[in-house]
């Protein structure tokens, strides 16, 4: 039985809509683009404890009015192209309408889709998805104080899945009664990528702030990290995952200044080389490896975040 004499507080809430699916067809030319999104808006502000604690909805935005919202923007906006830019649209469109509104957190996840290529020329309006990578950005709008705005921008790529068949090996690891694993000097190595970038923004006044965003360049910044990721991952003679990983998260980090810190949280897929020693003597193991065996379960799992230092800017 509950015993009603223990105090509570409400320590934390946001509502909004989830899982809001759009897509968008640019048609400005005769090569059309498309954005296949799915969007997140949450809200939140003490006006709405008494939604919680009370049952009152007087402060209430219907989540199906935040999911309306959302399609009615992305029919005006000029930059659903710039998911970032696009999120602090529909964030500060939160924030500038409903004035109890404190707080409005925006995630947008971007499906891919690839421009097919029939003949070996690339088609006007035809498309496929190649792959499961997503790009995703989370960004979080404060209302500040003298009408100003706080920003908080975390972009991400997810799901990018690489495998190379050479340049990686680990070895020198801790050997003790617990050890198995050979030393490898070239190994299989794969990985599917999750990596986040965060930015530094300072504090705006709200009418400057979709033109203080307007001037970062988040396409490229997003299309020269999944770069930096791919052709470290590539060109790295890897002597581990947390090795290379920490190349990749400092070179983005030296590459743009309105980035504060990356992190990469990396599965390192195992391959093993198949023992087929018992069949004639075949000999696949070490140098003799071309058969091997994908292990999906279980995987290593490298994670780490590299932070500009303080007094680093560019
Ligand atoms: O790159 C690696 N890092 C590790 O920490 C590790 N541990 C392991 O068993 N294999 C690997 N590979």
């Amino acid at each position: 039985m509950a015993n009603p004499s223990v105090s509570v507080f409400l320590d934390k809430q946001e509502y909004g809509k989830d899982r809001v699916r759009l897509l968008k067809v640019h048609r400005d030319t005769k090569v059309h683009r498309i954005d296949d999104l799915t969007i997140r808006c949450l809200l939140s502000g003490s006006s709405f404890t008494t939604s919680y604690t009370e049952a009152s909805n007087k402060a209430v935005v219907a989540t199906d009015s935040i999911k309306n919202t959302c399609y009615v923007l992305a029919k005006s906006s000029k930059v659903v192209d710039t998911l970032e830019l696009f999120a602090a649209e529909l964030a500060n469109h939160f924030l500038n309408t409903y004035s109890w509104v404190e707080n409005a957190h925006v995630t947008i996840v971007r499906h891919r889709w690839a421009r097919m290529v029939i003949d070996g020329k690339p088609h006007t309006h035809s498309f496929w998805r190649d792959g499961d990578e997503t790009r995703q950005t989370d960004i979080f709008i404060r209302r500040g104080t003298n009408d100003r705005r706080t920003i908080d921008i975390k972009s991400a790529i997810a799901g990018l899945l690489v495998l190379k068949t050479t340049g990686s090996s680990f070895e020198d690891f801790v050997r003790d009664e617990y050890t198995t694993l050979a030393e490898a000097k070239d190994r299989i190595l794969s990985t599917c990528v999750d990596a986040n970038w965060e930015f530094n923004i300072p504090s705006v006044p709200t009418e400057k702030l979709m033109a203080t965003l307007g001037q970062i360049p988040f396409n490229q910044i997003y299309d020269s990290v999944r770069d930096v990721t791919c052709k470290t991952f590539a060109e790295d003679e890897s002597a581990s995952v947390q090795a290379t990983l920490y190349k990749m998260a400092t070179q983005s980090i030296q590459n743009w200044k309105w980035i504060e810190r990356v992190s990469y949280a990396l599965p390192n897929r195992h391959f093993f080389a198949v023992d087929l020693s018992y069949f004639r003597g075949t000999k696949n193991l070490a140098e003799h490896a071309d058969v091997y065996q994908p292990v999906s379960d279980p995987s290593g799992l490298i994670c780490a975040t590299v932070s500009r230092s303080l007094g680093a800017r560019l």
